[in-house]
């Protein structure tokens, strides 16, 4: 069915395995099984409560799942079993970011600021850890350049170098959002968890979000998983694309394939199974009636 050549195939970063994760009674997500590709933007998609936060949740660490596996292959080839470590060592040794649903920027810092702190941790690295090593030693002062110059480039990929002496709150929603990618960017993920980047957009930030995704992919060693709700950002720039309904997967593959399988249209459209023909029909007549 599929091109064996997929990077989801052939060279996943991340594997989803019978994932399952339950809230006392409440199954949220049920034997679970996907793969997100190397370079790819792979979209997590389906209908409120699905689960896709879930799985989020579990692939960062801040749920453990009840049963399954997530292994995160990085391109060092050294694999992690996520389930098994803790969450700062997920984003520190795993090299996973993420992205909230409600922006998490520090709002009273700059915008310069907010990168800088986000590479925190190599800093004090470089420091040794010492009240000293921040004004003696020479790999602080390499290390803090570096993150300078990290900060830098983020800030000229984002279109906000001008701003950069800016408080973040006082920026606009479209681009508080690119900033918060930047600053998990600055962290050198290998995969970045986005979780509904384009909510709240206008069509203008839409599309300036979706550039930056596509400028990550292109030329970055990132690859991108994200929740969306946006079907049109979903079609427009994911490699790949996962669809859950109550927990479970009900379809895999290219945007194309996932916009023509039936079972995503009676989900999305909230139809039982044997009313699928019957909304299938109605789409058809829709759409003629439309180019009539
Ligand atoms: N901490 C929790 N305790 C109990 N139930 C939870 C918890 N987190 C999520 N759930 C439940 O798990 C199910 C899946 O929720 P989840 O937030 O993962 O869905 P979602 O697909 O991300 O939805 P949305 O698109 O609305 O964000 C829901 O029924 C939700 O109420």
């Amino acid at each position: 069915m599929h091109d064996p050549h997929f990077n989801w195939e052939h060279d996943p970063i991340l594997e989803v395995q019978h994932v399952q994760m339950r809230f006392g009674g409440l199954v949220a997500v049920s034997d679970l099984s996907f793969q997100a590709g190397r370079g790819d933007i792979t979209a997590l998609i389906g209908p409120n409560g699905a689960g896709k936060t879930t799985v989020f949740n579990c692939i960062t660490g801040f749920y453990k799942p009840t049963q399954g596996m997530l292994k995160l292959n990085l391109s060092t080839g050294a694999h992690h079993l996520l389930e098994r470590m803790p969450d700062f060592k997920i984003a520190a040794k795993a090299k996973v970011a993420r992205t909230f649903q409600n922006i998490r920027l520090f709002s009273g810092m700059t915008v310069l600021e907010n990168l800088l702190v986000a590479q925190h941790n190599p800093l004090m690295i470089a420091s040794g850890m010492t009240f000293l090593g921040i004004f003696g030693v020479a790999s602080y002062k390499a290390a803090e350049r570096e993150s300078y110059e990290r900060a830098v480039y983020w800030l000229n990929k984002i279109g906000l170098y001008d701003r950069a002496d800016d408080p973040a709150g006082d920026l606009p929603y479209g681009a508080q959002r690119r900033l918060e990618i930047a600053r998990a960017m600055c962290t050198a993920p290998e995969i970045l968890c986005l979780d509904e980047p384009a909510a709240g957009l206008n069509p203008r930030e839409s599309a300036e979000l979706n550039q930056l995704l596509l400028d990550i992919r292109k030329n970055e060693a990132t690859s991108l998983l994200l929740i969306e709700h946006d079907m049109s950002v979903v079609m427009e720039i994911s490699d790949h694309v996962v669809v859950l309904e109550y927990g479970t997967k009900i379809a895999d593959g290219t945007p194309d394939e996932v916009r023509n399988d039936p079972k995503v249209i009676a989900a999305y459209l909230g139809v039982d199974d044997d009313e699928v023909e019957e909304v299938e029909e109605a789409l058809d007549e829709a759409v003629e009636e439309a180019q009539q």
